[in-house]
C-alpha cells in the first residue's frame, strides 16, 4: 500500500505520538500531568465542601449545627478554591510557556532528522513537497495535540471520574442524563474531523503555493527582478487569488461544522433542563439532601461548560488538527535511504554501468544507459548542451541519487546498497546551484567539513586556491549576508568562495559541476587549472560548458539528451567530425588570449 493510501485510525495515531512527545521533554510531561491531576481532583473536592457547606448551615438554621460546623467547610471550600486558582496558574505557565515549546522543539528535530534520511531525489517530487509542508504543520499541532490528550486524561478523566462517583452515589439516573446529552455532539465532531482532513490535504498545496508567491514579492533574491521586470502585480494577483481560495476552502468547512456546533448547543441544553429536573424531584422526595442539592445544582453549570469545552474545545480542536497530526507520522513512515556500512577505497575509482534516471513526474530519462568509469588519478570532464543530463550524471556518480537501472560504485562501493553517509565521505563538490550561507565568511568555507576542527590556515588557502579576493575589509568573521547585519558579494566572488568550500572538505573524490558561470571564460580556465593541480593523484569530474577548461582534463565525456555520445582526449575529440568539435569551433575564440 503506498503511504499516501496508507491509513492512520485516530486512537492509533494517538498512541504513535504520545510516546513522541514524551520523548521529547520527559520531565515536563510528567509535571503537567501530575499538576492536572490534582487540578482535576480538586473539582471534585469542592462539590463536596459545598455539599457539607450547606448541609451545615441548613442544620444551623433548624438549630442543630453551630458556628464552626459551618466555618470548617467553608474554610475548606475556600482553601480548595485558592489552591485551584494557584494550581491553574502554575499548570498554564509551566503548558504554554515550558512544555509546548520543548516538545515543538523536540519534534522538529525529529522531522529534521528524518529528512536527513530521505532519498533526496525525492525533494524533486510535488508530492513529496506538498507532504513536507503538511507536516510541518504537523509540528505545531502535535504538541497542542498531545497536551490536549494529556489534560484529557490527567485532568478531565480525573474530574469527571470523581463527579461521576459522588453523582452515580446520589443518583443514578443523574449521572446517565448527563453522559447521554453528549453522544449527538460527539458524532458531530466525528465528522468534524473528517471535514477538516480533508481541508488540511486541499490547503498544502495551496499553502506552499502562496508562500512562494509570498517569497517572490518580499524576498530579497526575487526582489529586484520581480520590481524591473514589472513581475509585482502579476505576482501579488497570484498570491492574493492563492490566499482568497485557501480562505474559501477554510470557510466552507468552518461553516459546516458551525451548524453542527449549533445543533449541539440545542441538545446540552435539553441535557441540561432534563439534569435539573431530576436533581429537582430527588430532592422533593427526600432522595438527597438540600446540600447535596444546592452542591449538584451549582456544579451542574460548570460540568455542562466544561462538558462543552472538552467536546466543542478540545475534541474538536484535536479532530481539525489530526490531519496536520497524520501528515507528521506519514512522512516519519516514509522509507529512508540507508544501506549498508562502508568506506570508499579511491584506488578502484568510481564506475557507472548500465545507469539510467528518471525524475518524478518526468517520462524521459534525464540519463539514459550510461556507462562509463573513472580511474583512481583521472580528471574527466563532462560537457553538452542544456539539458544534456550533465548534472543529473553527477548526482549519480555522487550517490546523491540512486539509479533506476545500472550500478554506481564509488570507491568500490555501491550507492544504491551503501548508507549515503559512507558514500559520502570522501567525496567534495561544488554544484551549480551552490549555495550562499547567510554565515560569516569563515564558516561559509569551513561547513563543508563539519567532522573536524574549523582550520583557519585551511579556509585561508582554500580562498587563496580558489582566487577569492574579496577585498581587505573582508575578513573570516564577516557576515556575507545584508539581512544579519552584514555585506554581499558579487556573483562571481561568491562563486569563488563556494569553490573554496568545495576545496576545503578533504576528499578522494572531487566534483566541479559548472560552479564558474558567473566568472569570466579566462579567469575560469585559470581556477580549472588550480582545480586540476589539486585533483592530482584524486578521481575528478568537472562539468562545463566552455571547452577550454575541458581540454584540462584527461578525458572528455560528451552527452546529449541523457546518453553519453563520444568519450575521448580533447585532441581526440577535436580530430574527428563531432558535437565537441562543432562545440569547439564555436568558442575557439575565448580561448585564444588565454593559451
Ligand atoms: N528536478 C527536476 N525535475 C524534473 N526534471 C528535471 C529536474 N532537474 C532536471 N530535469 C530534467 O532533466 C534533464 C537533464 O537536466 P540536467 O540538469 O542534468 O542537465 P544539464 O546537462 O546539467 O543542463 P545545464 O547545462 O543546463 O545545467 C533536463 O531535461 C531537465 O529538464
Amino acid at each position: 500500500m503506498s503511504e499516501q493510501k496508507k491509513k492512520y485510525p485516530f486512537f492509533k495515531t494517538l498512541l504513535r505520538i504520545i510516546p513522541l512527545q514524551f520523548k521529547s521533554a520527559p520531565w515536563n510531561c510528567i509535571i503537567e500531568n501530575s499538576l492536572a491531576i490534582v487540578h482535576g481532583a480538586s473539582f471534585s473536592l469542592s462539590v463536596i465542601a459545598t455539599q457539607y457547606l450547606f448541609d451545615a448551615i441548613a442544620n444551623a438554621a433548624t438549630g442543630n449545627a453551630g458556628f464552626w460546623d459551618c466555618l470548617i467547610p467553608l474554610l475548606i471550600l475556600a482553601g480548595v478554591t485558592f489552591g485551584q486558582q494557584i494550581i491553574n496558574g502554575v499548570q498554564n505557565f509551566h503548558g504554554i510557556g515550558i512544555l509546548l515549546p520543548k516538545s515543538a522543539g523536540g519534534l522538529t528535530d525529529l522531522l529534521h532528522r528524518k529528512l536527513q534520511r530521505i532519498d533526496p531525489a525525492q525533494f524533486e517530487d510535488t508530492i513529496f513537497l506538498d507532504n513536507l509542508n503538511k507536516a510541518r504543520e504537523g509540528v505545531r499541532a502535535i504538541t497542542m495535540f498531545c497536551m490536549v490528550a494529556f489534560v484529557m486524561v490527567s485532568f478531565y478523566g480525573v474530574y469527571f471520574l470523581t463527579i461521576g462517583v459522588y453523582l452515580f452515589s446520589l443518583k443514578p439516573m443523574l449521572l446517565i442524563t448527563l453522559l447521554l446529552a453528549f453522544i449527538p455532539a460527539i458524532s458531530a465532531q466525528i465528522v468534524r474531523a473528517k471535514v477538516f482532513t480533508k481541508l488540511e490535504d486541499q490547503s498544502a498545496p495551496l499553502r506552499r503555493e502562496y508562500e512562494y508567491y509570498q517569497k517572490t514579492i518580499c524576498d530579497r533574491e526575487y526582489f529586484k527582478e520581480t520590481r524591473v521586470l514589472g513581475g509585482f502585480q502579476f505576482f501579488h494577483k497570484l498570491f492574493s487569488r492563492t490566499m482568497e481560495l485557501l480562505t474559501r476552502k477554510q470557510w466552507q468547512a468552518e461553516r459546516k461544522t458551525a451548524l453542527l456546533q449549533l445543533a449541539l448547543n440545542l441538545t446540552t441544553f435539553a441535557g441540561m433542563a432534563l439534569s435539573t429536573y431530576i436533581l429537582f424531584t430527588a430532592t422533593m422526595a427526600g432522595e438527597i439532601s438540600v446540600g447535596a442539592f444546592a452542591a449538584v445544582f451549582t456544579q451542574l453549570g460548570s460540568i455542562f461548560s466544561i462538558m462543552q469545552e472538552i467536546v466543542n474545545q478540545h475534541i474538536g480542536n484535536m479532530n481539525r488538527d489530526i490531519g496536520k497530526v497524520v501528515n507528521f507520522i506519514r512522512l516519519l513512515d516514509m522509507p529512508e535511504k540507508s544501506g549498508t556500512e562502508g568506506s570508499p577505497d579511491f584506488t578502484k575509482g568510481i564506475v557507472a554501468e548500465g545507469i539510467s534516471f528518471t525524475y518524478p513526474g518526468r517520462e524521459k530519462p534525464a540519463v539514459r544507459n550510461v556507462s562509463f568509469t573513472l580511474v583512481d588519478g583521472e580528471t574527466i570532464a563532462i560537457v553538452g548542451e542544456n539539458g544534456a543530463g550533465k548534472s543529473t550524471l553527477v548526482r549519480l556518480l555522487t550517490g546523491i541519487y540512486r539509479p533506476s537501472d545500472g550500478q554506481v560504485t564509488v570507491g568500490g562501493l555501491d550507492t544504491a546498497e551503501t548508507a549515503p553517509a559512507c558514500v559520502y565521505q570522501g567525496i567534495s563538490g561544488v554544484f551549480q546551484k551552490y549555495q550562499r550561507y547567510k554565515m560569516t565568511l569563515g564558516e561559509n568555507v569551513a561547513i563543508s567539513d563539519t567532522r573536524t576542527k574549523v582550520d583557519t590556515a585551511k579556509i585561508n588557502d582554500s580562498l587563496k586556491e580558489a582566487d577569492a579576493e574579496l577585498g581587505s575589509d573582508i575578513s573570516f568573521e564577516t557576515m556575507l549576508s545584508p539581512e544579519f547585519n552584514g555585506i554581499d558579494l558579487s556573483g562571481g566572488q561568491w562563486q569563488r568562495v563556494a569553490i573554496a568550500r568545495g576545496l576545503y572538505r578533504a576528499n578522494g573524490f572531487i566534483v566541479l559541476d559548472e560552479p564558474t558561470s558567473a566568472i569570466d571564460p579566462v579567469e575560469e580556465t585559470r581556477i580549472y587549472k588550480q582545480f586540476q593541480k589539486l585533483a592530482e593523484g584524486k578521481c575528478a569530474v568537472i562539468v562545463t560548458h566552455r571547452l577550454g577548461s575541458a581540454k584540462l582534463a584527461h578525458r572528455v565525456v560528451v552527452m546529449d539528451a541523457g546518453e553519453i555520445i563520444d568519450v575521448g582526449t580533447h585532441d581526440e575529440l577535436l580530430s574527428r567530425p563531432g558535437k565537441y568539435a562543432d562545440m569547439w569551433v564555436a568558442q575557439a575564440q575565448w580561448y585564444d588570449r588565454a593559451q
